[in-house]
């Protein structure tokens, strides 16, 4: 598992650490760390030529200290500082003595131009609300240098416990983060100007609960469910499909295909659109009558192109299992009714639906899509899945949120909604929590969208398709 804190948490624990290290400790093991990892992308750092955009807090003595150690081992260093008079005195002194240069950010360009390497040190976690006019200058600057980019801590300009990215940001190659993970280096936007991330343990000893995490294969491989030796088809979990109309039959049929893929005993589906999901699926059991009477379940998916169906959503959320709730069903649900169940409960709504919810304008959810599912949850006593480029997953008991780190653009396709609820709706009649169903059943739907797509169009139904292929990769094993 990955996990993240926020700046302030980790402010605490560098306090408590600093307060037993001698003085300038933490920052050398930052440093060394972050000269590490530079030497790794460099090669050869004997005759190789840095940069070092320098701003006035640690962030940037952090960048100096690692330019000093690649200065030592025959580095070209030139360190550009964005506030010459309040630059880390220790680190720039450390510069100097290892023979590297210093510029102004308006001499800079020619340096840039040289670079194999750039370390921007301009901010940290100590910065806020969008970079400053000359900082931002830089980092565009940045951005025509054909030089690889390592953001110290993480790329600045992004916003470290939000993910939001407030104007121009540094775009990093590699970034190299102290501790532990930002939140903003596993959310989008602000994730995808990270490049890939190294974590250098500088000794902090941080809270055991994080405030966001991200599954990694193993986590995923050691949550999916397993037939046992004696399990029969009810026993691994019947889920069922309350979902399409004679509008949308499509819906049905898609969720149904998630399901399928969702290591369920079996499927149940209730409602009008029958006979297009038995033409797809024959395996389904398939029952006209209200959800309450189609026989036994583990777990319910309801809402997907159920059109205004709200006595069949009312009839699920009645029934004391688990239920998933998705699309039309997010608006048809009573939400008295949503928040008295006892039993689980799991919202998978999109910007809209979940600004709907919360009866805020869209803008509101997008730009704080952290806060936002964190406050459905409560709001509901739900798991809440929030839908977007970086699918977040908040539990009901406000414990960590989960930021799956699979997706991709490709699954913003028609239908792909409805694989995901089935798929998830699986896994929670399978067993597993309300937030392991969603977080595992978002990553192996983004594992699945990229697979299906491998760079071109994917139909929501290819991506139903490869959700098996996923699996098996997920739990190492090779193909039949
Ligand atoms: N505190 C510690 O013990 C350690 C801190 N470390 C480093 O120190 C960093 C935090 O250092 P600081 O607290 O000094 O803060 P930062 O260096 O992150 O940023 C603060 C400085 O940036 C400027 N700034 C703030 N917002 C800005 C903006 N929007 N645009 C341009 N400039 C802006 C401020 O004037 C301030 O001087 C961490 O990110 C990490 O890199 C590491 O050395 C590990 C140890
Ligand atoms: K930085």
């Amino acid at each position: 598992m990955r996990t993240a804190h926020s700046a302030e948490t980790v402010r605490a624990a560098e306090r408590a650490l600093m307060a037993e290290l001698p003085e300038g400790a933490l920052m050398q093991r930052a440093a060394a760390g972050l000269a590490a990892a530079c030497a790794d992308l460099l090669g050869r750092v004997y005759g190789s030529r840095i940069v070092l955009l320098v701003g006035s807090g640690d962030n940037g003595g952090d960048a100096l200290y690692a330019g000093a150690r690649l200065a030592r081992r025959g580095a070209g260093a030139t360190a550009v500082l964005l506030a010459p008079e309040r630059t880390h005195e220790g680190g720039l002194a450390a510069l100097r003595g290892a023979g590297g240069q210093v510029t102004t950010p308006a001499d800079a360009g020619p340096a840039l131009a040289r670079a194999d390497l750039v370390l921007d040190g301009i901010v940290g976690i100590g910065g806020k609300g969008g970079l400053r006019p000359e900082a931002a200058e830089l980092a565009a600057a940045v951005r025509e240098s054909d030089a690889v980019v390592v953001a110290v801590d993480l790329p600045s300009g992004i916003e470290a416990d939000t993910g939001e990215v407030l104007g121009e940001a540094v775009r990093a190659d590699a970034t190299v983060t102290f501790g532990t993970y930002k939140p903003g280096l596993l959310i989008d936007p602000a994730r995808s100007y990270a490049g890939a991330v190294r974590l250098v343990d500088i000794g902090l000893d941080l809270p055991a609960v994080p405030e966001l995490e991200a599954l990694q294969y193993a986590d995923v491989a050691a949550l999916l469910p397993e037939p046992g030796a004696e399990s029969d088809k009810y026993r691994r979990g019947v889920v069922g499909i309350a979902a399409g109309s004679a509008t949308y039959p499509g819906a049905a049929v898609l969720a149904v295909a998630g399901a399928l893929r969702g290591g369920a005993g079996a499927v149940r589906y209730s409602g009008p659109a029958g006979d297009e999901v038995l033409a797809r699926f024959p395996e389904t059991l398939v029952h006209a009558g209200p959800p309450s009477a189609a026989g036994r379940v583990q777990a319910w998916v309801v809402g997907p192109g159920i059109g205004e169906d709200a006595a069949r959503v009312a009839d699920v959320l009645a029934q004391d299992v688990p239920v998933l709730v998705d699309a039309d069903g997010l608006r048809l649900a009573d939400p008295q009714v949503l928040r008295s169940r006892t039993a689980p409960t799991v919202l998978t709504p999109h910007a809209g639906e979940a600004a709907a919810l919360l009866g805020v304008p869209r803008e509101e959810v997008e730009s704080a899509r952290l806060a936002s599912v964190r406050r459905l949850a409560a709001e509901f006593s739900a798991t809440v899945l929030l839908k977007g480029s970086t699918t977040l997953v908040a539990p009901a008991d406000g414990g960590p949120v989960r930021a799956n780190p699979t997706g991709t653009s490709w699954l913003a396709t028609a239908g792909s909604g409805d694989v995901l609820s089935g798929l998830s709706g699986a896994l929670l009649a399978a067993g597993l929590s309300g937030v392991d169903a969603a977080s595992v059943g978002a990553y192996l739907h983004g594992l699945a969208g990229r697979r299906a797509a491998s760079g071109a169009p994917a139909s929501a139904q290819d991506v139903a398709a490869a959700i098996p292929e996923v699996w098996r990769d997920v739990r190492g094993e090779a193909p039949a």
